[in-house]
């Protein structure tokens, strides 16, 4: 049972040293919010087993495609196409532009052209993105510069290898955008055998870059473990490598034929893909019975990474009967925190410019960006950065000798510059809850875009506003106490406050 579309394809993959048993896994098109086009048992499988296995030449990553060799090391090296993401998008438009004479021609044949992704959005919809900060990290206008400073004349340079009149077709920046799309939402992060034990994880990278022209993202977890042996909650941690210029030693950002055409969905992982000297294996984590999805999941996140790099949004029932995405997380920047604070305390002497103490903030390695999720609590560090806003010179000397930031005990003061601060991030929207509420009740008929954005921005107001709802209830208590009570969120939760000394000022 697979689809005509996938034959060619995995004869390719087969003939070339491919390992999958077409009668106990098939491919199928599931519902869109199920991911469309996917994976599918056609027998029950207990937990580690093999699914299908690739071996590592089978993998399209800059090392294994000729393309570098050709071009010549040295040169790929003085035009920094072994940094970031951008020789393998060159590679990956190389070898596409080669069809079916191509190694990878059948897999490359098979995947998307086209995205959900804001990446491909236009300003409009974008707009219905505001208040996320989804738009802020889409990159697109690192991605074009890496296309026109460092592609584009390797491409012009080299005539041979990339005519000039198969530019517009094969080397355009759309194409550029595409393959770095293709990357983006498939790619795994495949370590090299030769370093040893280590893990072959999934990643993506931005083609819209960051200030170091590449970020890393983790999205499928994959593992060096065996699954029988206890790897099926052994999640890995996200790495992301916002700032590092280069892949380290050991990785190649690879595509990874078949184990790329699984979903994913938040908390439905049953399989991921596991590695060995030679060979890449998707292993199950769980049982999984015959008719039922493979999906591979990308470390359940939040839907505002979702649509960012996949271009798709987890709906999940809730409780309290509300639907959204469990892993959703709203993101609070330092800077807001301390224009609220510096609009607010003007009456406070704290004698020495904000400036001096977020510099020292930052260099003592404290968050410039806090994340609230569903658990509704605050983040420890937001707590002490706004303590130290408030602390008296004294104070403030004493914690800069010991380099010691402020413990984060939510006061009084903390408190109400905290509700504050959650109250303006949710006034960045320019839609309330009500108003995406019944945007969505017209699901069905409402634009695809217009659909996501409404639903990503529409879980981080939920998350703001019960995180306030909590907040403004301790406030409420505390009210009734006395001025001189301070509330402690030790460890994160606002809930957990005890009575203690007030804060100095
Ligand atoms: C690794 S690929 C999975 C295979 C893909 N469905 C295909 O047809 O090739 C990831 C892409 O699949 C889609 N996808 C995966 N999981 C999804 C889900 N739960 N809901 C909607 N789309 C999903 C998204 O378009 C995403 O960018």
């Amino acid at each position: 049972m697979s689809f005509s579309e996938l034959v060619p394809f995995l004869g390719w993959f087969q003939s070339n040293g491919g390992n999958i048993d077409l009668n106990a896994i098939g491919f199928k098109h599931f519902p869109v919010a199920e991911g469309g086009r996917g994976a599918v048992a056609l027998k029950n499988f207990e937990k580690g087993e093999i699914l299908f296995t690739i071996p590592r030449a089978l993998t399209l990553s800059a090392k294994t495609s000729s393309l570098s060799e050709i071009f010549g090391l040295k040169i790929w090296k003085e035009r920094k196409l072994d940094k970031g993401w951008s020789g393998l998008i060159l590679c990956m438009m190389w070898e596409a532009s080669q069809g079916l004479h191509s190694r990878w021609g059948p897999y490359l044949a098979t995947l998307p052209t086209t995205f959900d992704t804001p990446m491909f959005w236009d300003d409009s919809d974008l707009k219905e993105l505001g208040g996320t900060s989804v738009v802020e990290k889409l990159g697109k206008s690192d991605a074009e510069e890496d296309y026109n400073n460092k592609v584009l004349p390797a491409i012009q340079s080299r005539p041979d290898l990339f005519p000039p009149d198969a530019v517009t077709v094969h080397y355009s920046l759309r194409q550029y955008h595409i393959m770095g799309s293709r990357i983006l939402s498939r790619s795994f992060d495949v370590e090299r055998p030769d370093i040893g034990d280590g893990e072959a994880e999934e990643e993506e990278e931005t083609i819209g870059n960051n200030e170091a022209n590449q970020s890393m993202d983790s999205a499928m977890d994959v593992d060096v473990q065996d699954p029988t042996h206890g790897a099926e909650d052994d999640s890995h941690p996200d790495d992301d490598d916002e700032d590092s210029e280069e892949e380290p030693n050991c990785v190649d950002v690879s595509m990874v034929p078949i184990a790329d055409l699984l979903n994913a969905r938040y908390g439905s992982e049953n399989a991921k893909l596991f590695y060995d000297e030679t060979t890449l294996k998707m292993m199950t984590t769980k049982r999984i019975k015959a008719g039922e999805q493979i999906w591979n999941t990308y470390g359940d996140l939040p839907n505002c990474e979702l649509i960012r790099r996949y271009g798709h949004v987890d709906l999940l029932p809730l409780p309290g009967g509300r639907k959204g995405n469990p892993g959703d997380t709203v993101e609070i920047r330092a800077d807001l925190v301390v224009s609220m604070f510096s609009q607010e305390s003007v009456s406070v002497d704290v004698g020495v410019s904000n400036a001096q103490r977020i510099d020292w903030w930052l260099e003592e390695g404290g968050d410039d960006v806090f994340v609230l999720d569903t658990d509704y609590n605050v983040p420890e560090a937001i707590i002490s950065l706004m303590r130290l806003l408030y602390l008296s010179a004294e104070e403030w000397e004493k914690a800069r000798t010991k380099s010691k930031p402020p413990k984060p005990k939510l006061d009084s003061h903390a408190l109400d510059l905290l509700i504050l601060v959650l109250r303006k991030r949710l006034s960045q929207y320019s839609s309330t809850i009500e108003e995406d509420e019944d945007i969505l009740k017209n699901e069905t008929t409402l634009p695809k875009n217009k659909y996501h954005a409404t639903v990503v921005r529409l879980g981080e107001k939920y998350i703001l506003a019960a995180t306030l709802d909590r907040l403004s209830t301790l406030r409420a208590a505390d009210n009734g106490s006395s001025k001189k009570r301070k509330m402690t969120s030790t460890p994160n939760d606002p809930n957990s406050g005890k009575s203690s000394k007030k804060s100095k000022r």
